[in-house]
């Protein structure tokens, strides 16, 4: 696998207000590291330790302060004109917690993926509907959700149309941000499968941002644990997640509930 994500030195400063005035905050601090064609990078880390700031940059959504992202080999910075949104639009697409806030509660299904083809694809109205229920197929929802509209989804089948609006354009990357977060431990499971089955069939690789350590497990080959905006440590999942080197990654593994864990017990991992 050779590298599809190049951040070197990244930083992220958000002036905040105060008490004297405004003040820098640092979301991000001197972050490098590389994203392997076709691997599911895990980035992992508490509240606040800038993991969506990350995903937001990458995805084009903010620009950073300083510091150089490289896409394919070339370097990526925040889409201004409306071409490059599409442009950037082709590579890379981002998944959210709740994708609602995105989707027009009363577009039918079938439409909504019709309009991002179109916008992409002009012309041919045959093809366009052909790829609609390849892709609702493709993430497990039958030809009857066309007609059907955002607000009369569950929780699951909402991410699976989500992910289905954002493999529609056949990007080499998607972002994703809690995306199961949001939703019950058996149909977590089930999207993440979906997720898993996706990559192998498209060889798309994913920034998977999570707080779960059990979700990242399941989906992710390598694993960047951030605290205060600066990596921890970074490597394969299974040797992250069973061999922390690092005392923060112990104290974040040992704060996940367990059998038998009582809240009274548990770990602070501020330290
Ligand atoms: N637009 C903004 N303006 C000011 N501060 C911000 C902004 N966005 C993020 N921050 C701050 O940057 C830091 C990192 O936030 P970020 O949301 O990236 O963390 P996170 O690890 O994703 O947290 P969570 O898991 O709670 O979403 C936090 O201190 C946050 O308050």
């Amino acid at each position: 696998m050779t590298g599809l994500l190049e951040v070197r030195n990244l930083r992220k400063a958000f002036q905040v207000k105060g008490a004297d005035g405004l003040e820098e905050l640092v979301a991000l601090e001197d972050l490098s590291f590389d994203l392997a064609r076709g691997s599911s990078l895990a980035v992992v880390g508490e509240s606040g330790s800038g993991k969506t700031t990350l995903a937001r940059i990458i995805a084009g959504l903010q620009p950073a302060t300083s510091g150089s992202v490289t896409f394919d080999g070339k370097p990526l910075a925040p889409p201004r004109r409306l071409v490059d949104r599409i442009a950037r639009a082709r590579e890379i697409q981002m998944v959210f917690q709740d994708p609602f806030g995105s989707l027009d509660p009363i577009q039918r299904l079938g439409s909504s993926l019709e309009e991002i083809l179109n916008l992409h694809y002009p012309g041919d109205r045959a093809w366009r509907r052909r790829r609609v229920d390849e892709l609702l197929e493709q993430v497990g929802l039958s030809q009857e959700f066309r007609e059907r509209t955002p607000r009369s989804l569950s929780g699951g089948q909402r991410q699976r149309f989500a992910i289905a609006k954002a493999i529609a354009l056949e990007p080499r990357l998607i972002v994703l941000d809690e995306c199961v977060s949001a939703l019950d431990v058996s149909v977590q499971a089930q999207v993440l499968n979906l997720l898993s089955d996706l990559r192998q069939a498209l060889g798309i690789s994913y920034l998977f941002v999570s707080h779960d350590l059990a979700v990242v497990r399941q989906v992710c080959d390598q694993c960047l644990v951030m605290q205060f905006g600066k990596l921890v440590e970074m490597g394969p999942t299974q040797l992250v997640l069973n061999a922390p080197q690092e005392p923060y990654t112990k104290s974040l593994l040992a704060a996940v509930p367990r059998p038998g864990w009582r809240p009274s017990k548990r770990t602070q991992v501020h330290q």
